[in-house]
């Protein structure tokens, strides 16, 4: 099932929430709405799932529009932080659930039932936890049963909002990849909401960053990260250093220059495009470093950051120490005119 967003509006008083959106997902595909706090994600995707209308502007389900379509005819499954599961409910009559309560005349027999929440509960490898109430489960397990409960009414559209935001690093790693190989083996067209750039570049087929109710860029994450349309989504995608005025030799520019630490290079002499700069400290974290250095010309800081090897190869190589001066070398720069 396609999803097409045609100019969608939304207010809440004098706040246009959602700003004149337009946004195409083809069937199938697995997109990301990613932004600040505040960035009108949510209330896009509650537009999509009819839990909000909008005040202009429509929402088409496979060309046909369902801007005013009631929730339940949507076919649309839910996954939200706070897994809503019923907690007198063991996990395979939770995941039961949707299809138990429809009318006698599309509701499947209990056998049928019974089959289809093995099968969900296969796949979303909770085999062994059917018979266990929500509170004998973690959080992560909570969350993929929430998953599989969606999924039991054979939903054309499932969105998902903030799913893994109420669980620590590491299992929303875990289930970061388990959503995307689920995705693969399922086609269902997904939409999930996050602000975490990481978790939508490594989950969504394509990115939609929004700010302040409007959509700045739409894309494919290799290509939103490599070519971003504004500098707001250069700096939401990653750490980046900010050159006023000035590029690397020294001559006064309109534009703003952008490096992000990753691609900068310690190097021992000034060359056409380098900044000189003073070592002012470093810090390890993990598998990388950091590298804070001033810049001579005007005294702000700039971070460059290498795998813990390389700058153990460097700092070895040209003797680095703090308060030591080099020079740094932009393997790439991205330029926006200065704002006015
Ligand atoms: N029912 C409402 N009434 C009034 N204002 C609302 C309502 N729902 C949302 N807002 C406001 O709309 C703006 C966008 O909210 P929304 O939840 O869509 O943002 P978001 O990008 O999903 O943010 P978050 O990541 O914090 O959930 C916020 O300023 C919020 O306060």
């Amino acid at each position: 099932m396609s999803i097409e967003v045609k100019n969608l509006v939304k207010r809440f008083g004098s706040l246009a929430v959602c700003n004149n959106l337009n946004l195409e997902i083809p069937s199938g595909e697995l997109v990301a709405l990613l932004g600040p706090s505040g960035s009108g994600k949510t209330t896009l995707l509650r537009m999509i799932a009819g839990l909000e209308q909008p005040d202009s502007g429509s929402v088409l389900f496979h060309g046909a529009d369902a801007t005013f379509s009631d929730v339940r005819d949507r076919n649309v499954g839910f996954v939200f932080q706070h897994y809503a599961l019923f907690g007198h409910m063991r996990i395979a009559d939770n995941i039961a659930f949707g299809l138990r309560v429809r009318p006698r005349e599309t509701r499947p027999s209990e056998a049928a039932i019974k089959k289809k929440v093995a099968e969900l509960l296969k796949l979303v490898q909770l085999d062994a936890m059917a018979e266990r109430f929500p509170h004998q489960l973690s959080g992560g397990q909570r969350q993929r049963v929430a998953l599989a409960r969606a999924l039991a009414v054979e939903p054309k559209v499932l969105l998902l909002d903030e799913p893994f935001g109420a669980l620590d690093a590491k299992v929303r790693k875990e289930l970061r990849r388990w959503l995307r190989r689920l995705h693969d083996e399922m086609h269902v067209t997904s939409v999930f909401v996050t602000h975490d750039q990481e978790e939508a570049m490594e989950v969504a087929d394509r990115i939609v960053v929004m700010n302040e109710g409007r959509i700045e860029q739409q894309g494919a994450p290799d290509e939103v990260y490599d070519n971003p349309a504004t500098p707001f989504v250069l700096k939401f995608l990653g750490d980046v250093n900010l050159f006023h005025g000035r590029n690397a030799s020294g001559k006064a520019e309109a534009d703003v220059s952008y490096v992000r630490p990753h691609e900068l290079e310690i190097v021992a002499t000034a060359e056409a495009d380098t900044w000189a700069v003073t070592l002012a400290q470093t810090l390890t974290v993990g598998p990388n470093t950091r590298i804070e250095f001033k810049r001579d010309d005007d005294g702000s800081y700039v971070d460059v950051e290498l795998p813990r090897e390389a700058w153990i190869n460097a700092r070895d190589r040209l003797n680095l120490i703090n308060g030591c001066r080099v020079h740094l070398k932009p393997r790439r720069v991205t330029r926006f005119a200065a704002p006015v």
